[in-house]
């Protein structure tokens, strides 16, 4: 009876109930595990969504650096969630062993095939799983195996230089360079995992939307993953996923597909020949020499009891997610900041010209810089550095989660399962570490002796100390958080590498480039990994130079 009154009270009361409800909501979460103590936007710390909106305007990065300016090393974007910009905390959120694991952002970036998710590498939050895949495929990213993947760079770059010939140069046409330089990125890491380009840099357009199809899924899973239930009502939705696993719709990603096309080639057995409809730059079968797929299959044949074909074509996938946007962004980067400061392309040119006229410089032929001349160019290192600390291409926080029994960190004790992490586009800016020009595209602080740029930094006559110059470039490295750190930092770094320090000097060394309009700045679109847009940058080649 008396139950029957209260719902019947609730009932007609309703509006009230709810507006009472959702108070409470909102005051639990303004004083979730104590944060309420931590600065910050207001609405940040009583609901989701004002982070959710403010990745949602794709200038998060922004907002992030104002934030800390205003309010210190501590700020609080979320009712459960930490940004700190203090470098000292990065040991500390991602030191090795320290049992923070990674947040239910990632898993919204998982791919899907078949109406299956496939946890990768990147994207699994089960550090179990993660040591485990990490061991199986480790050898295959390692420094002393990246020389047999060269040739697969040199074949795209010979291809990419050539294309640049007949499609800009010789027409005199603008070159959507950002965009030129995606297609790149994506056929060398198709090259490199299947012995197949997709095909970008040949037709010069977006082979099956692909490129399209992973800038949408950036720009779903950026704001997304601020609030990943949201990915359980949307992408990942079980009817939809389930219809898909009945063949009902096709949730396919097209990396998947691409990648799916690849392994049936490979192993024609299993093969449906009728699926390929990309063009083939190599024979079917097995490739000449070993390429990503072909490691990871070896990696299934030595640890038969946990390597499966779906974590083979996972790994595949994930090269493509991971290791192609990342890298164009990263490679228009360091054009754009030499185009856009004319006395740092002039010493990089003049660093390359002194070494041609040293005959360094082994391929006579198309000028494709090696691994090996790149790595002896120190200006070159110093441009390439400076462009990672000023544009990096995670324009996120790195998302860890505090283990359950809590952790300091930067002198402040925080709960466990409280969301925290770094944005690259802070720490990067830290004027203690980088110097008071954090805003200056300046290799020259790189450099033993860092001064202006232009001014003689490189001047062997300056007097240094020059112990405590390595010193502060030592502390530079460990601060930048371009690739990550601890146990899930970047393990295509070294791939990444090879194809922006042989990419840069070679491209210059062989084309003069302009901007279209020099006084122009470019619009950056930061979706997680943080794109320009209008990215006509490097523009009208005038010619070749002498290689
Ligand atoms: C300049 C280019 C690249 C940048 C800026 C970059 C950046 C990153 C960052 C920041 C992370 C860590 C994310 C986190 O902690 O939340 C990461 C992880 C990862 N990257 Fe890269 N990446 C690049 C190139 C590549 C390439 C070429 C590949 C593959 C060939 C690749 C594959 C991966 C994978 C698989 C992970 C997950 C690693 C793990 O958790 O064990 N990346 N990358």
């Amino acid at each position: 009876m008396v139950a029957e009154s209260f719902i019947e009270a609730l009932v007609q009361n309703w509006p009230v109930v709810l507006a009472l409800a959702l108070a409470s909501y909102l005051i639990k979460n303004r004083f979730n595990r104590g944060l309420n103590k931590y600065p910050g936007p207001f609405l940040a710390s009583i609901t989701d969504w004002w982070r959710f909106w403010v990745v949602y305007k794709r200038r998060p990065e922004v907002e992030h650096i104002k934030l800390h300016a205003k309010h210190g090393d501590v700020v609080r974007l979320g009712p459960n969630s930490l940004s700190f910009s203090n470098p000292q905390t990065l040991k500390a959120i991602y030191g090795l062993n320290k049992g923070f694991t990674k947040s239910e952002f990632y898993p919204v970036q998982q791919s899907v095939a078949n109406g299956h998710r496939l946890p990768s590498l990147f994207s699994t939050t089960s550090e179990a799983f993660h040591a485990q895949l990490r061991r199986c495929v480790n050898s295959a990213f390692s420094m002393s195996t990246l020389v047999q993947y060269e040739p697969f760079v040199d074949s795209t770059t010979d291809l990419f230089l050539s294309q640049t010939e007949k499609l800009y140069v010789e027409t005199g046409k603008s070159c959507d360079f950002s965009r030129w330089l995606q297609f790149y990125a994506f056929d060398v890491i198709g090259e490199m995992t299947y012995s197949k380009r997709h095909g970008f840099v040949e037709e010069n357009e977006d082979i099956e939307g692909i490129v399209k199809y992973l800038g949408k899924i950036f720009d779903y899973a950026a704001p997304i993953g601020q609030i990943p239930f949201l990915d359980r009502l949307l992408l990942k939705n079980p009817l939809y996923l389930l219809a898909a696993q009945y063949g009902l719709i096709d949730a396919t990603f097209p990396v998947a597909r691409f990648a799916k096309q690849r392994m049936a080639e490979r192993y024609p057995a299993d093969a449906d020949k009728s699926a390929s409809v990309l063009p083939s730059t190599e024979p079917k079968g097995k490739p000449t020499q070993p390429d990503l797929l072909s490691k990871f299959m070896q990696a299934k044949e030595a640890r038969p009891d946990f390597m499966n074909d779906t974590l083979v074509t996972t790994m595949a996938v994930s090269m493509a997610f991971a290791g192609s946007e990342t890298t164009a962004i990263s490679l228009s980067a360091v054009f754009y900041f030499l185009l856009k400061n004319p006395v740092c392309l002039s010493a990089l040119l003049d660093e390359l010209d002194a070494k041609a006229k040293q005959a360094f410089f082994s391929n006579k032929e198309t000028g494709v810089v090696t691994w090996a001349e790149s790595q002896e160019l120190p200006y070159l290192d110093a441009c390439i550095k400076e462009s990672f600390r000023l544009h990096p291409a995670p324009g996120l926080h790195l998302e860890r989660i505090v283990p359950e029994k809590g952790a300091e960190i930067g002198g402040e004790w925080v709960k466990g399962g409280t969301i925290v992490g770094c944005s690259a586009w802070v720490i990067h800016r830290r004027p203690e570490v980088f110097g008071d020009d954090v805003e200056d595209f300046r290799p020259e602080r790189w450099l033993v002796g860092g001064g202006k740029a232009g001014d003689g930094a490189m001047d062997s006559s300056k007097v240094v100390d020059k112990e405590a110059e390595e010193k502060r470039i030592k502390e530079m490295g460990a601060c930048l958080l371009h690739f990550g750190m601890g146990s899930r930092t970047c393990i295509g770094k070294n791939i990444s590498l090879l194809e922006v320090y042989k990419l840069v000097p070679t491209f210059l060394r062989r084309f003069e480039v302009q901007l279209e309009d020099p006084s122009k700045e470019w619009t950056v679109h930061n979706a997680w990994p943080k794109a320009p847009t209008e990215a006509r940058l490097p523009h009208k080649e005038q010619g070749t130079t002498s290689i």
